[in-house]
């Protein structure tokens, strides 16, 4: 990053208390390069990538515009959602910490009308809102933008885009002409900059420029997975990388309430955030969201933009997004103010060909991974929970536990090692079951068997070619389990047909049969 101090950009005092507070130390390139500008009262469009401080480059010198005795509404901010109105009113607030008298509103939709007319009553001189309900006040009556002086543009493409285009051209109509028009996103498509002229007076584009569209302190993955195995993989990736909060886009409201099923079932604490919700529900998942109580969010593009919270430490495309522009900005919700972040896409099929294209539209390389096996998996656990016991065993006082373990010994025939790989297995815990059902290939050689690999206990010692008629037995499935492939002591590969694969992995649990089934291998066959 280019740096600036805040100092050189001659902020007022209060506002410079605000930033420090926020622990900005230097102004990021757009804010150093549009501060001045806006301040001079030009009309702009702000290019810059995600997560690089637009808001405040925007914010900053809106503030200084307001003139705090008058309490006539002075300047407007559109976004495209309620979530990133209400992010950057709070942004804005923090900024106009010091100030006095100056009144920062948000209002978006799914909101009580009533309350709103009540608050925007009370004076208020900056308004941060999404185009429909600013619309919808203003033809109340109940906004009155005769003296706003500046209209911000955040996310300006997608809102100009056909969807939001109307309503931008109504509410501009209702604004004085001598106004300031300033446009801010991460992406600028050449169809918008067109359409900018009609709105703005000789702007001046102001970009930083980089090669590449998104930031590169985000290392950005793909992997090739079939639909069906989608969550799966989701859950292995997790797992292995264990991001502290994560966000994860679906393509349409149905999936995101699939997936978000799916993922509570397995244990992990995951929320939905669709357009379907109800605000007060979309507002209590982003709470538990931004809060840390719930550790994924699963959303469809309605999150896509704008949204900032710190600790995403990963983005995954569940699908593969529509739009190349789209991609930039979800993965952009990760790897914000210089923090690190990565990025995780689903594609099947053809979609390699769209990823490709998105590659050439941001200009980075997006990586191909394989995905990680339970193994895997099971390893990155058990080296995590390793680490965390030689820790414990470096620095605590382990004095009573030892005595308890050597109690155990002596009480029982186990060795400490029993113990201590019983309390590993404990820890790890192994993913079973499930498995058959997701996976495909598991190196069955006959059409339609599924191939597993399975505990069965030393007595039960099985030869190459045997049919395992005897377990089934046991587990009350006679002739269901149709052969053994190869044998390690008293690991087996056996062979069954798909449909009642699942039946004898959790049949072979229930029994008396030591161990279980251990896992579904995809098998290298000789
Ligand atoms: N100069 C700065 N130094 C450090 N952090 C900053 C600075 N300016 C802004 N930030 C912080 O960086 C984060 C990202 O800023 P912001 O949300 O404005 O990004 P953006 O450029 O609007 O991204 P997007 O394109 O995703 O909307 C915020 O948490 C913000 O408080
Ligand atoms: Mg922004």
């Amino acid at each position: 990053m280019d740096t600036v101090r805040f100092e050189e950009l001659d902020l007022c005092p209060e506002i410079m208390k605000a930033v420090k507070k926020m622990g900005f130390e230097e102004a990021s390139p757009i804010q150093a390069k549009a501060i001045p500008l806006v301040r001079e009262g030009r009309d702009i469009i702000g290019q810059a990538q995600t997560g690089t401080g637009k808001t405040a480059a925007f914010g900053i010198p809106l503030l200084e515009k307001i003139d705090p005795k008058s309490k006539k509404l002075q300047a407007v901010v559109l976004c495209p959602t309620r979530e990133l109105a209400i992010q950057v009113a709070d942004e804005i607030r923090t900024l106009a910490g010091y100030m006095h008298g100056i009144k920062v509103l948000p209002i978006y939709g799914g909101q009580e009308i009533v309350k709103q007319i009540r608050s925007l009553k009370s004076g208020v001189q900056l308004m941060i809102g999404t185009p429909g309900r600013v619309m919808d006040h203003m033809r109340r009556k109940t906004v009155k933008m005769d003296h706003v002086h500046t209209i911000v543009l955040d996310e300006a493409d997608e809102m100009l885009n056909m969807g939001f285009r109307e309503d931008i051209e109504t509410i501009l109509e209702g604004v004085p002409e001598e106004r300031q028009t300033v446009l801010f996103s991460a992406t600028m498509p050449k169809p918008i900059l067109d359409i900018t002229k009609k709105f703005q007076k000789h702007a001046e584009i102001v970009k930083v420029t980089k090669k590449e569209l998104t930031v590169p302190n985000i290392e950005q993955f793909y992997y090739e997975v079939k639909p069906k195995n989608k969550e799966e993989v989701l859950s292995r990736l997790l797992d292995i990388y264990n991001p502290k909060l994560s966000v994860v886009f679906c393509n349409t409201k149905k999936q995101v309430d699939i997936l978000v099923n799916g993922l509570l079932g397995r244990g992990y604490f995951a929320a939905g955030l669709h357009g379907d919700l109800k605000q007060a529900q979309r507002d209590r998942v982003m709470q538990g969201f931004r809060s840390g109580k719930t550790d994924i969010l699963v959303a469809t593009d309605v999150a896509a933009r704008g949204i900032d919270v710190e600790e995403v430490e990963a983005v995954f495309n569940y699908d593969l997004p529509q739009d190349d522009e789209y991609y930039v900005h979800r993965i952009g919700r990760t790897g914000r103010a210089g923090r690190v972040g990565r990025s995780f896409s689903f594609v099947s099929g053809k979609e390699v060909y769209k990823l490709r294209e998105i590659q050439r539209y941001c200009k980075t390389k997006i990586y191909a991974q394989k995905v990680p096996s339970l193994d895997d998996v099971a390893n990155t656990k058990m080296e995590k929970v390793m680490e965390e016991a030689s820790r414990i065993i470096d620095q605590e006082d382990l004095g009573t536990f030892i005595q308890l373990v050597q109690e155990e010994i002596n009480d029982t025939d186990y060795t400490s090692m029993d113990i201590a790989a019983a309390l590993l297995k404990m820890c790890t815990g192994t993913a079973e079951e499930n498995e058959v059902e997701n996976f495909e290939d598991t190196g069955a050689e006959e059409p339609g068997m599924v191939r597993l690999f399975i505990n069965i206990g030393k007595k039960h010692k099985a030869k190459p070619g045997d049919i395992l008629g005897a377990i089934a037995g046991e587990s009350g499935m006679p002739g269901k389990v149709v052969g053994t492939i190869d044998m390690y002591d008293k690991y087996t590969f056996v062979e069954v047909p798909r449909e009642y694969a699942k039946e004898v992995l959790s049949s072979v649990n229930h029994t008396k049969i030591k161990g279980k089934a251990v896992e579904v291998e995809p098998a290298n066959r000789k």
